[in-house]
Order: structure tokens, then sequence, then C-alpha cells
């Protein structure tokens, strides 16, 4: 386990430095880190306090099932793939997944990226050993760089303000492409109509041909499919960097509260959500929808005393519980913590993590995922929440818009012998975009047979 070190002087008075921070790097130039806090707090914002707003409406109708979220995008983005290229692939894969599930849900997706943002990482070690070298771990590249050097494992906070001006161009982008035309639900429909014509897909066709008689009665209907070219789209990452959340963090001229203009949707991981320490402080005093990874070793009790502190109004949509729990174990981990929490009368929206609570290392050495196992836990979350009479609200999913071959399985049956041939994360292993939309089919036909 990682030391929690105090952590630096915030821009904002308001927010306290005296409690332990786990998971923070240590930087080695103090006064290169305050200089890079300085400038942080002087960038202008990447997202503006409404829009925050308005993603806590969207996420309150998920937590009563008016509405079901996707997030999704990489474990670790990094600056050298943060071209529009990958940018592009890795949004047509979400707008994807979220056309089948829409159908499926019989509601609106709220369609969330890991993205713009997602660029530091906990880690279960501090140090990486190969060959008889250790050097510091890599955290993500706002911290340090992924090259097994001494130079490159240094941790750098202009790293900080490179993973800003990365956010900024990939927000850009992410604007550009779901205002400008290229969501129009219309294409997204003919890109899908592609992948089940796919014959390793054939298994989807039938739900495809379902999607395709629903468009074709929209249309019938005079539909104006010109208003469905654009859609929300929101930016999510950890926030797990408090030399980057804090000076990110500004008053809403509006109404004097705290907002994190880092992103829209923050999350506290598994590792940092100690009740007395700095992240979970940071997080009570912002207005963003927050979000928080939850094991099954989860504490119920501990859990009540969390919501206490982050939703003392019991505001729906302002936090959501992102369950990652490992297929075997769900069904029996997941109901007792919901029990909990619904008797409490408190509201989150709960989401199901199917990636995190199913890493295992390969037999070759890969880090990886079966997709087997990424199914059954969303197939666990339904079932848990179906006999519960609560509510399923949505996906986390670590995915990619490209061809890697990092978790096993799906339809392309990739194997073992298959991961060293195009293992490109530089920390979890992603579904590639068959498996993501594979995984939205199956996650729509449970969907549509409640
Ligand atoms: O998403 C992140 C990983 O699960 C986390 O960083 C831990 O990974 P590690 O065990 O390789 O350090
Ligand atoms: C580190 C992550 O998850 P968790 O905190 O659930 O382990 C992650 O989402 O990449
Ligand atoms: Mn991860």
């Amino acid at each position: 386990m990682t030391t929690a070190v105090p952590t630096s002087a915030s821009t904002d008075p308001s927010l306290p430095v005296d409690r332990p921070a786990a998971q923070q790097p240590e930087w080695p130039d103090r006064a290169a880190l305050d200089d890079a806090v300085a400038t942080l707090g002087s960038l202008p914002p990447l997202v503006f306090a409404g829009e925050c707003d308005d993603l806590r409406d969207r996420m309150a109708a998920a937590s009563v099932g008016e509405a079901f979220v996707l997030q999704g995008g990489d474990c670790a983005e990094t600056f050298v793939h943060a071209t529009a290229d990958n940018i592009r692939d890795r949004i047509k894969t979400v707008l994807q997944m979220s056309a089948v599930l829409t159908y499926g849900a019989g509601m609106p997706v709220v369609k969330m990226g890991r993205m713009a943002g997602q660029f530091a990482k906990p880690r279960s070690k501090n140090t990486e050993t190969r060959d008889g070298v250790t050097l510091p771990a890599y955290r993500g590249d706002m911290v340090n760089d992924f090259a097994f050097t001494q130079e490159s494992r240094t941790p750098d906070p202009q790293r900080l303000v490179h993973g800003y001006h990365t956010s900024a161009s990939t927000l850009n982008l992410v604007r550009a492409f779901t205002q400008g035309g290229f969501a129009d639900l219309r294409r997204v429909h003919d890109w899908n109509v592609g992948f089940v014509s796919n014959a390793a897909n054939r298994r989807y066709e039938g739900l495809a041909r379902e999607i395709d008689k629903a468009m074709r009665f929209m249309a019938a209907c005079g539909v104006d499919f010109d208003a469905m070219k654009t859609t929300e789209f929101w930016s999510a990452h950890e926030a797990l960097l408090l030399d980057y959340e804090r000076p990110m963090t500004r008053v809403d001229s509006r109404t004097g509260d705290l907002y994190d203009t880092s992103g829209h949707f923050l999350w506290v991981g598994e590792r940092t959500r100690q009740i007395d320490h700095a992240h979970l402080d940071f997080v009570s005093r912002i207005r963003n929808p927050i979000g928080m990874k939850v094991s099954d070793k989860a504490d119920p009790e501990e859990l009540l005393r969390i919501i206490d502190l982050l939703d003392p109004e019991r505001e729906p949509g302002r936090l959501t519980f992102i369950t990652r729990m490992g297929h075997d174990t769900i069904r029996e981990a997941l109901p007792p913590i919901i029990e909990k929490v619904r008797d409490s009368g408190a509201i989150v929206t709960w989401i199901c993590d199917p990636m995190h609570g199913n890493t295992f290392e390969s037999a070759s050495g890969f880090k990886t995922r079966d997709f087997e196992h990424v199914v059954d836990e969303v197939r666990g979350f339904f079932e848990v929440h179906q006999s519960l009479g609560t509510v399923p609200g949505g996906l986390h999913v670590e995915l990619t818009g490209n061809d890697v071959t990092e978790c096993l399985g799906g339809a392309e049956r990739i194997l073992d012998a298959d991961l060293n041939k195009r293992y490109e994360s530089v920390c979890d292993p992603r579904l590639n975009h068959q498996q993501s939309l594979e995984l939205a089919f199956l996650t729509a036909e449970m969907l549509s047979s409640r």
C-alpha cells in the first residue's frame, strides 16, 4: 500500500490541506509543484458549473429508472494517444453502445467519457521491478512517463499543466463531434448495422433488426431526425491528484458554490475513499455530481457515513455508487450493501463497473479480463437489483474504439496467445470496439427482458 502524504496548498483557502491523502505522487521539486499549481489556478475552467447541474439532473433520472448511464473510456488516457482518430473512435464506440442501450432500456442514455482528464492512476505498488531494476510505478501521464527509465518515472509537476491542455483539446473535440453532426442517430444506427453484418456478430442481428424497424417507424411518423444530430456528452475522471483538482476548483459566480471545473463528473476510487482522508473531504465541498467506487470489501455502515458526508441533503443525482465486485462475488456481496443504503432512505444512483473486480494475470503474464466474467458481473448486477426492487442505473466500462487485444474472449475469441498482438493499455485491459458493442447488445437484451 502507498503511504498517505500531506498535499500541497490549495489556491482556494476554503479547502483544507491537513488531511492525509493516499496515492499522491512524491513530487521531488516543491517549487516546481507550486509553480504548476499556480499556473493551473490561473487557467480557464474546462467545464461550466451549470453543465454540472444539468448532469446532476440526468443522474437523478437514472437513480429512479428514468435514464440509464453509460460511462466509458480508457483506464488511463495518455498524451500521445489523444489524437483526433483515437478520440473519434472512442466517441463512436460510446455512441453506438448508447443507441443499442437506449432501445434495450427504453429510456435516454446519459453518455459520459472516461475522457479529458483520466490521466492519473492509483497503483497497488509504489514501485515496479523489471530484470532486477526497481523504479517508481507509472502513475499516469499527469505524473510521470510510462517508459521504464529513472528519468521518465520521476514525477514532473509540469505534467499537470500538460494534462490540463490535453484535456482541453480532447474536450473541445468531444464537444465538436457531439454537437457538429457526427452523433446523428441515423449514422450511428448504420454503424451498428455494419457491426451485426459481420459473421461473428450474427447473434445480435435480431436486436439490430428490431432497432431498424423502430427507426423506420419513427421516420414514417415524421420524426425530425435532424433534431437528433447532436447529443449531450459529459466528461468524467477519477479525482485522484489533489494538486490538479484543487486548483481547478472555482467559485460559481451565480451561486457562490464551489465546482471542480476539471470535468463534469468526478469519482473517488476504491483506494482513496477513506472517510477521514483528503479525497472525500475534497469532494464533499464541491457541487459536481460525485461517484464513488464500491468493492465487495466495503463496510455498509461506513458507506452510510460517507453518504452523510457527501450527500447530507439527500439530493437525487448527487451521489453515484459504482460497484466493482467481481463476477463470482457480486451476487453475495452487493445485496447487503444495497439493502443498508436503501433502508437508510438515501438515494444513490447504482452503476456497475464490471471491469475492476475481474482483473487477473494471464498465463503469458498479461494483466487481462475475460469477456465472459465482465458479462456475468453485469448479469449479476441486474439480478440483484431485480430481486431487491432497486434500480440498476448504468454501466461503467474501460474501453477503446481501437481493435486492441487486451481482454480475452468475445465473439472474436481472443486467446491468451493473442494478447501480445496489440496490447496497448498502459494500465488496465480495455474492451476493444467489438467487445464493447457486444457488451452493449447483451446488456440491451438484459434490459429489455426485465
Ligand atoms: O485502474 C487501475 C488499476 O486497477 C489500478 O491502477 C491498480 O493497478 P495495479 O494493480 O496494476 O497497480
Ligand atoms: C482504479 C480504478 O478503479 P478502482 O478505484 O475501482 O480500483 C479505475 O477506475 O481505473
Ligand atoms: Mn482501471
